[in-house]
């Protein structure tokens, strides 16, 4: 799979994303490409990157006091907070700075946020940051975490996303579908892979994959 990378483009951004065709399982679907955010995620260079051309999606009167990252957005997260600061977007935090924050999975896969962490949740401005999004379930998931706690979500934000809006809300990306070439999600049940016996891959999630 390491030899298989494909590296794409899109309109002004320097970094490439990396993806491998091949037939994939993420929580919620069947993929025809596994996209590799691995140095996205953590080569600080790339991360900066990827900030600088997710900030340009908001406007400057929106306020941010918090960004949730999942799928290990962390060091992203904390450069989106270094860029809007620098671009001008307010905070409504005491201190004037951006708390970047990630929720636990409980045992029963929800996400929750410990008391502690609370206070940056309820009753402020939040921004939700994703490395890639296919079929929006895991918005969802994450929508309902922040709005449980409290959260007013500003945005959604995320490096690859196949959709451009969720109930109404735009889901801002770097990289859309159209960037990468004949992209495909299915339902499991409706899988053309699985229908022709073509075994998968690996399984995939945020912390990366596990070939099969
Ligand atoms: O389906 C993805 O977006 C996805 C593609 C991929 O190549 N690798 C991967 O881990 N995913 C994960 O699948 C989840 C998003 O899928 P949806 O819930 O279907 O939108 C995220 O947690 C992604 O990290």
């Amino acid at each position: 799979m390491e030899n298989r990378y494909i590296k794409l483009q899109a309109p002004g951004c320097n970094v490439p994303l990396k993806v491998v065709p091949g037939h994939f399982a993420t929580n919620h679907s069947h993929i025809n490409y596994y996209i590799d955010m691995t140095t996205l995620k953590t080569r600080v260079s790339e991360a900066q990157e990827v900030a600088r051309d997710l900030v340009g999606l908001y406007l400057y009167n929106t306020f941010v006091d918090t960004i949730v990252c999942l799928d290990g957005m962390d060091v992203v997260g904390a450069y989106l907070a270094e860029e809007l600061t620098k671009a001008g977007v307010m905070s409504r935090n005491a201190h004037q700075t951006i708390y970047v924050v990630t929720p636990e999975y409980n045992s029963n896969s929800q996400m929750i946020f410990r008391d502690n962490i609370q206070p940056m949740i309820t009753g402020k401005n939040v921004i939700l940051l994703m490395a890639s999004v296919t079929t929006g379930k895991t918005i969802n998931k994450g929508v309902e975490c922040i709005q449980y706690y409290g959260g007013k979500l500003q945005g959604i934000s995320a490096i690859f996303s196949a959709i451009g809006e969720l109930d109404g809300m735009p889901v801002n990306s770097v990289f859309r579908e159209r960037d990468i070439p004949d992209y495909q999600t299915y339902d499991f049940r409706e899988c053309p892979y699985c229908k022709k016996g073509i075994k998968l891959d690996a399984l995939v999630n945020g912390y990366g994959y596990s070939k099969l």
